[in-house]
């Protein structure tokens, strides 16, 4: 019996849920094990021993090392680029809906003038950032919790449009009709993509989920995640990164914004799939060596206030 630790909202369940139809298709016995809170969890090693960062994605690791489930899915976006020892990412699966979307309220007028007011709601830098950039005068708002849960609060606040990833609305089937994709906004690294973890030792589970991996997108999802841990590691960061692989060729695009959106950096890189490896480290590099760096250190001053 393979057993897959799942967190309770929707967009997890529903994650969880295709890695076990995939396992059960492959003749697989899987259950799913609902992981409550962290607070449940008893284990002897200090975390910060472990090593397990991401604030989604630690209490199923935890559950993970401890025994208690064989299998954690995450949103591939949520895992840091430093794994927790011990753990690998046995399966990368195929990548589905990429973009960030905008959810409005029946009019979008003020994205046509530049300089209008408007009320946007995120909580991602990485959305504030590139938002501010296009649009410097507009006004944006916090918006935490789980997607249903946002889209209650953006019903109920007097705002315009709130920013949401295409996967999470579309997977759980609660895209609005009011709602377009933002085709210049570019991902976070390895948005859209799902990934399950496993122990390293644990052979009998990593083959069965190996089926479950696809190649592409887990070349576009590394070099993405490279160019984030060169840049700056695993906070949340207005760094942003997206690759797509077209007739034997990987397009990748990464971009790193201060916070204010008033400075950006974008680099593009068009290589052999053969030759992939190492594309977002390069990138990175490259816009570390043109300024970037100076916004890096500005963004971890920030972050330590
Ligand atoms: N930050 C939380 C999170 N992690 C993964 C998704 C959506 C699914 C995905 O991008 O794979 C979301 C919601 C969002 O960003 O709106």
């Amino acid at each position: 019996m393979i057993r897959i630790g799942t967190r309770d909202s929707q967009l997890a369940m529903w994650q969880a849920n295709l890695v076990k139809d995939l396992l059960t298709q492959n003749g697989h016995a899987v259950e799913l094990v609902p992981i409550k809170s962290e607070g449940d969890i008893d284990l002897v090693t200090p975390l910060y021993e472990i090593g397990v960062q991401g604030i989604f994605t630690k209490t199923l690791d935890i559950a993970l090392l401890a025994g208690k489930i064989d299998v954690a899915v995450h949103s591939f976006k949520d895992v840091p680029t430093q794994l927790p020892q011990g753990l690998v990412n046995a399966a990368i699966l195929e990548r589905g809906p990429v973009k960030d979307l905008l959810v409005h309220k029946g009019s979008t007028a003020f994205l046509d003038d530049p300089a209008s007011a408007a009320n946007i709601a995120t909580s991602s830098i990485r959305r504030k950032a590139q938002w501010l950039r296009r649009y410097p005068n507009h006004q944006l708002h916090n918006l935490r919790g789980n997607v249903i849960k946002r889209l209650e609060k953006l019903a109920s606040e007097n705002w315009d449009a709130a920013i949401f990833a295409a996967a999470g609305l579309e997977r759980i089937n609660v895209r609005p009709a009011t709602s377009l994709e933002l085709d210049w906004m570019i991902p976070a690294p390895a948005q859209g993509a799902i990934v399950a973890a496993c122990r390293e030792d644990n052979t009998a589970v990593r083959d069965a989920l190996a089926p479950l991996h696809h190649t592409d997108t887990a070349i576009c999802t590394t070099e993405e995640r490279g160019f984030l841990r060169t840049l700056l590691g695993g906070c949340t960061t207005p760094i942003s990164a997206y690759a797509y692989i077209s007739n034997g060729e990987m397009f990748f695009e990464g971009s790193l914004c201060s916070l204010d959106g008033t400075r950006s950096f974008l680099t593009t890189r068009r290589v052999a799939v053969s030759a992939a490896a190492g594309t977002g480290h390069d990138a990175a590099l490259e816009i570390l060596s043109q300024g970037g760096d100076a916004v890096i250190q500005e963004i971890r001053n920030a972050q330590q206030r």
